[in-house]
C-alpha cells in the first residue's frame, strides 16, 4: 500500500494505492466523509463488475447509496448526460451534504467529476478509477470535462477530488484494447520525466508486460502527475506539459467521433508533433525512441486523419490557442521537455509538409 499526499493551494487530499482496495472501500471513505448520501456514478461495462461490492462496502459503512450507470464510452461525456445525471440527483433529493463517488474509467471520472463542481455549485466526490488511464492520470489533478461541438473537453471545470482510490487489480478485467490505450498516457509521461520511468517503459514490450509492470507505471505516472499539478493547478505554465500529444491528439481523437481512444490519439499525436519537430539528430532520436515505444505494445503511429482538411478546424479549438499561437510541447531529449510558441497558421504549414 502506498499514499500520495496531494498538496494544493487551497486543500490536500490522498491518493491511496493498493492491491484488493476495493475490500476495504468504504472503510478509507469512512476516513474522510461522515456518513451521507452517496451516489455511485459508473458506466455500463464497469457495474456489473464492481458496483455490487462498492455499494455494499459503502453500505455498511453507514453510508446510504444510490447506483447510477451511464453507456460506457466517450459519448457519455456530454452535457446531455451531465444534466440527465443532475436531474436523477435532483430526485433522489441530493443536497449540498451529499457527495459522489466515480467508479470507472476516465470518461465516469470526468463527467462525475463536472457534475460534483456544479450541482448546487458544488459538493464533496472521490475518485475511484479502474482503467489504466484512469488510474494513471485522469483521477489525478482536478480536471473535469465534457464534450461539446465536437470539441474535446470543451465544458470543464478545475476541481479537485477528496481522496483517490486506486486497485490495480481492477486492470485485470481491462479489455485490452483499453489497458494498451492507457498506455499511451504513460509513454508520454515517462517521455517529459525520463530517467527510471523511462527505464521501465524501455521494459515494456507487450500488454502483458504493461499489466505485470502496472502498479510501478502507475506510481512513477501519479508521482509527476501530482508534482507538477500540485504547483500549477490551472495549467499557467508547468501543468502545459501534460498536454504533450494532446494538440493534434485531440484534433484527431475529435474527428474520429468515437472511433479512436483517447490514448490511441494521444499516440499519434506524440507522434506528430515530435515529427514536426524532428529537424535535429537528438529530436531525430526521440521521434524513433518514441514510435518504437508506442509500435511495441501496438499503438496507432499513422492515420489518415492527420492529413484530413478537417484537423486545423479542430486544433483551433484548443485551449492551449491564444490569439492564434498555441503553446505545444516537445522534447528536445528524452526526459527533456520544451514548451514552443507557435502560430495556426505555422503549425498547418509544419503538419502538411511533414507528412505523417
Ligand atoms: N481529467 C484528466 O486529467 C484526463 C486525463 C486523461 C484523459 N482524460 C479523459 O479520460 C477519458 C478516457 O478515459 P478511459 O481511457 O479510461 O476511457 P473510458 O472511461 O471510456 O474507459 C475505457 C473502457 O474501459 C471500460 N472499463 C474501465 N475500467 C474497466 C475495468 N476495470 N474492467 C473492464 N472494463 C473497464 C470502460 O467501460 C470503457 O469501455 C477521455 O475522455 C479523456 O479525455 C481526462
Ligand atoms: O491533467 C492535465 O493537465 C492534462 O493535460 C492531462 C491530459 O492527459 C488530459 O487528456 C486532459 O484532460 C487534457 O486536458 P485539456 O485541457 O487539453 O482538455
Ligand atoms: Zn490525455
Amino acid at each position: 500500500m502506498s499514499t500520495i499526499p496531494v498538496k494544493m493551494p487551497n486543500q490536500r487530499y490522498d491518493v491511496v494505492i493498493e492491491d484488493g482496495l476495493l475490500k476495504t472501500l468504504g472503510d478509507r471513505v469512512r476516513q474522510v466523509w461522515s456518513p451521507r448520501k452517496v451516489a455511485i456514478i459508473t458506466d455500463d461495462n464497469v457495474g456489473p463488475l464492481y458496483l455490487d461490492q462498492v455499494a455494499n462496502e459503502l453500505t455498511e459503512s453507514g453510508f446510504t447509496v444510490v447506483t447510477v450507470v451511464v453507456p460506457h464510452g466517450e459519448h457519455s461525456k456530454s452535457l446531455a448526460q451531465l444534466e440527465e445525471l443532475a436531474q436523477q440527483l435532483a430526485a433522489a433529493s441530493f443536497n449540498r451534504t451529499d457527495s459522489l463517488l466515480a467508479l470507472g474509467g476516465g470518461v465516469v471520472g470526468d463527467l462525475t467529476g463536472l457534475l460534483a463542481s456544479v450541482y448546487m455549485r458544488g459538493i464533496d466526490f472521490i475518485q475511484v478509477p479502474t482503467s489504466l488511464l484512469a488510474q494513471v492520470d485522469s483521477s489525478v489533478g482536478g480536471k473535469t470535462a465534457v464534450d461539446v461541438a465536437q470539441v474535446k473537453n470543451l465544458l470543464g471545470t478545475f476541481y479537485q477530488p477528496d481522496l483517490v482510490l486506486i486497485d490495480p487489480q481492477t486492470l485485470k478485467t481491462l479489455p485490452q484494447r483499453d489497458l494498451v490505450e492507457g498506455y499511451g498516457e504513460v509513454v508520454k509521461a515517462g517521455a517529459l520525466v525520463g530517467g527510471d520511468f523511462w527505464s521501465l517503459i524501455l521494459q515494456i514490450n507487450s500488454p502483458a508486460t504493461i499489466l505485470q509492470e502496472a502498479a510501478k507505471l502507475i506510481h512513477f505516472a501519479l508521482d509527476f502527475k501530482v508534482e507538477v499539478t500540485s504547483q500549477d493547478e490551472r495549467e499557467g505554465g508547468q501543468r502545459q506539459l501534460l498536454n504533450f500529444g494532446h494538440t493534434i491528439g485531440h484534433g484527431v481523437e475529435s474527428l474520429a467521433n468515437g472511433d479512436l481512444r483517447h490514448g490511441e490519439a494521444v499516440s499519434l499525436g506524440l507522434i506528430a508533433i515530435s515529427t514536426i519537430f524532428a529537424d535535429q539528430d537528438e529530436t531525430h532520436e526521440v521521434l524513433e525512441k518514441l514510435r518504437d515505444r508506442l509500435e511495441v505494445v501496438g499503438l496507432p503511429v499513422t492515420s489518415p486523419l492527420l492529413a484530413d482538411d478537417g484537423l486545423m478546424d479542430k486544433i483551433k479549438n484548443d485551449k492551449k490557442n491564444r490569439h492564434g499561437y498555441l503553446n505545444v510541447v516537445y522534447l528536445n531529449a528524452i526526459g527533456q521537455p520544451q514548451i514552443e510558441k507557435i502560430s495556426l497558421a505555422d503549425l498547418a504549414d509544419k503538419i502538411n509538409r511533414a507528412a505523417i
